[in-house]
């Protein structure tokens, strides 16, 4: 391991009981980096995260967090760390400010620095107009950009996301990657888990496709989409019962069959829609799209992200 990496992980393994939840990854994450865990719910995103976050031991496997050991020096690497879980846990009857102030406290802050960086996380946050608002009646999306600022207290290295817009429309969502971007520039070293490609594909500089506990694939999301896609997709639509995937299935390099729509990768969508026109196939509707991380998720799970 060197100085760049800041997390290592070699056959990390998960089990609870008899059922092995994380199942012998391996993951190094440099410097610097915005590093993604991308997979469904179940696929064992959060699991690994508590493992370096160290609130979970492993139960296999080697793990470095920051040179350290979280089996023995959990307290030290947890003191350089930010970590901002699934579920806010803000104390709810507290106001922003203190919500702030009393988190720094615990990493031992002195008031008057706990104030000044209270103040400066604000201002990050956007919520400096509501320093003084109780917490419980403010929005999903100012919550989210609380507990990041919360987290951010005791200036990590390392920040670890666990699924950071899920539930957030998507104004909170982009107000909030907007606030990651900065994090990234200022030098943080990002772990973000998610199920959304998109905020995948907007945030992460390499990632990891997650599945049954095992990494699938790993890349940046443009290799990805070279390595597991086409350039393009072409989707159509037919009228329901009616849809038929031999009728197109040699028009493309690959064909997925969705339950409501059959996708054709090609490095030409219009070439191949005009062929389909041709032959008299008759979608409903179609579509000609890049290649996203969704068609690198659907051919290495076989399933598609969302519903
Ligand atoms: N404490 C636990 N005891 C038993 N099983 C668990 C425990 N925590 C997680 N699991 C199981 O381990 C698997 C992976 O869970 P994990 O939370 O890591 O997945 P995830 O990819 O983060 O999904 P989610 O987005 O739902 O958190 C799931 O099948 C889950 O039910």
């Amino acid at each position: 391991m060197t100085t760049t990496t800041l997390v290592a992980a070699k056959a990390l393994t998960k089990r609870f009981g008899t059922f092995e939840a994380v199942r012998g990854i391996d993951v190094e994450v440099r410097r610097g980096e915005a590093f993604g865990f991308l997979g469904l719910n179940g696929a064992g995103k959060s699991s690994t995260m508590r493992m370096v976050s160290c609130t979970s031991p492993r139960t296999g496997g080697e793990l470095r967090v920051l040179g350290m050991d979280p089996d023995t020096d959990g307290p030290r690497i947890r003191a350089r760390l930010g970590v901002v879980p699934q579920q806010d846990n803000l104390d709810t009857e507290l106001t922003v400010r203190q919500n702030l102030e009393v988190y720094g406290r615990y990493f031992g802050l002195s008031r008057a620095a706990v104030r000044a960086k209270a103040g400066e996380l604000m201002e990050f946050a956007q919520l400096t107009d509501r320093a003084d608002a109780e917490v419980e009646p403010l929005s999903g999306g100012m919550k989210r950009r609380l507990t990041i600022a919360r987290s951010l207290v005791n200036d990590p290295e390392l920040l670890l996301l666990d699924e950071p817009t899920t539930g957030l429309d998507p104004q909170a969502r982009h107000l909030l990657w907007d606030r990651l971007f900065r994090l990234k520039q200022a030098g943080v070293t990002l772990i973000i888990t998610t199920h959304y490609m998109d905020e995948a594909e907007q945030l992460c500089d390499r990632l990891v496709v997650m599945d049954g506990g095992r990494i699938a694939a790993e890349g940046s999301p443009a290799e990805l989409i070279r390595r597991y896609s086409t350039r393009e997709v072409l989707e159509l639509r037919f009228p329901p019962g009616q849809q038929s995937a031999a009728a197109v299935h040699d028009l493309a390099e690959r064909v997925e069959v969705l339950p409501d729509r059959v996708l054709l990768y090609t490095a030409d969508g219009e070439a191949a829609l005009s062929a389909a026109h041709a032959r008299g196939v008759r979608p409903v509707s179609s579509l000609v799209r890049r290649s996203s991380l969704e068609d690198v998720f659907l051919r290495l799970t076989g399933r598609t992200l969302v519903d």
